[in-house]
């Protein structure tokens, strides 16, 4: 069952969520306990729940905890993310098209909010979502039913709706840019998933149990973090949260062995930034001086490649926060990632 924050003997191990798979979801603070709290109030529910939290806090896996922990546990759990797809495939994504209904539909291909039928629809950066597609949305959760892209008949389904974002939901209604009934509607049963840096000994307990788990995965012999390492873990500010700690995790037992994971084991641009806390980021003049020599000389296909690329990692392997760095859309990133990653196998 779900553990309870009300639960002492809970609260003093480590406090998991059924995710229904591995990995789960750890946390004591109070703060994730009262997430945890809030998760179990939502599966006992049908009310759509909305998720916000930075990019990386753990916004999926809550999303599958609610379903665990539903009834709807033994149905399917399809998550879709708004802004990894086009904005013009979107509509048939969710909600599927018939053979012949637009060019390059060969066949009759059902959507996501089908395909989740009997279980959870989660989507995934709700707010990226375009408000043509947004008012359809509305329509399928006032009157479950859909309507696939070239059918002239609409289909009952019965899905429950979990969303996230990690934007600012109410700016965007603010802006324009998000409709403000749709926002009401899915923002039933709100969880606020709070930035790793905000949630104490977490940081300790997570990086703990990648560890050991990591370790095993990878055939290496590591049980612990040194001293110094644990306390700049507690001081670093986590950009990109529980995503950017499993990966310095992964990444010092990738590359090194022993029992003892000590600082030099640490990816560099870490260091650079547990070395100046606060502040927490160097000056663009400073980035751009340290980084000019690399770039001169290079095909400007290379240089934007290098760019994106960094630029994800210093937001902490986030690609929706670097997009808003960068100010494209994430789905171009995404786009340019898999295109540069189809690349590098043909090579
Ligand atoms: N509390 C936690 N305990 C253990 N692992 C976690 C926790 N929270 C997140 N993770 C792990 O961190 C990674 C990122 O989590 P997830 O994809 O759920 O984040 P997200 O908020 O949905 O990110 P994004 O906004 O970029 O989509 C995943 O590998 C997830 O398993």
């Amino acid at each position: 069952m779900f553990p309870s924050p009300k639960d002492d003997k809970r609260k003093l191990s480590p406090c998991t969520a059924p995710t229904g798979s591995d990995p789960e979801c750890i946390g004591s603070s109070w703060q994730m306990q009262q997430v945890f709290d809030r998760i179990t109030a939502a599966a006992r529910s049908m009310a759509t729940v909305f998720i916000t939290g930075e990019s990386g806090t753990g916004k999926e896996i809550c999303a599958q905890a609610v379903h665990a922990a539903s009834t709807r546990a033994t149905g399917p759990f399809v998550p879709l993310n708004c802004a990894a797809i086009p904005h013009d495939l979107l509509e048939s994504e969710v909600f599927g098209h018939l053979k012949g209904a637009f060019t390059g539909a060969v066949a009759n291909k059902p959507g996501a909010a089908t395909v989740a039928n009997g279980g959870t629809l989660f989507l995934d950066e709700i707010c990226e979502m375009d408000l043509d597609l947004q008012t359809k949305l509305l329509r399928f959760l006032q009157t479950s039913t859909i309507q696939p892209v070239g059918a002239s008949q609409a289909r009952k389904v019965d899905v429950r709706i979990v969303c996230a974002t990690n934007r600012d939901p109410m700016e965007e209604v603010r802006r324009g840019r998000f409709r403000e009934d749709l926002f009401y509607r899915l923002h039933v049963v709100p969880i606020h998933l709070p930035p790793l840096r905000e949630r104490g000994e977490d940081v300790i307990e997570i990086a703990r149990r990648a560890l050991v788990r990591f370790s095993a995965e990878e055939g290496r012999s590591f049980a612990a973090f040194a001293p110094d390492v644990e306390a700049m873990f507690r001081a670093l500010p986590w950009p990109g949260n529980v995503r950017q700690l499993l990966n310095v995790v992964r990444h010092a037992v990738v590359l090194n062995d022993g029992r003892v994971v000590t600082r030099d084991m640490l990816p560099l641009g870490l260091h650079r930034d547990g070395d100046r806390v606060p502040p927490r980021h160097g000056t663009a003049e400073e980035a751009s001086r340290l980084g000019i020599d690399d770039l001169v000389g290079k095909s400007l296909a290379e240089i934007e490649q290098m760019v994106i690329e960094e630029t994800i990692a210093r937001e902490g392997g986030s690609v929706p926060r670097a997009a808003r760095v960068l100010d494209v859309s994430p789905s171009t990133l995404y786009r340019k990632r898999e295109a540069w990653a189809r690349q590098a196998e043909a090579v």
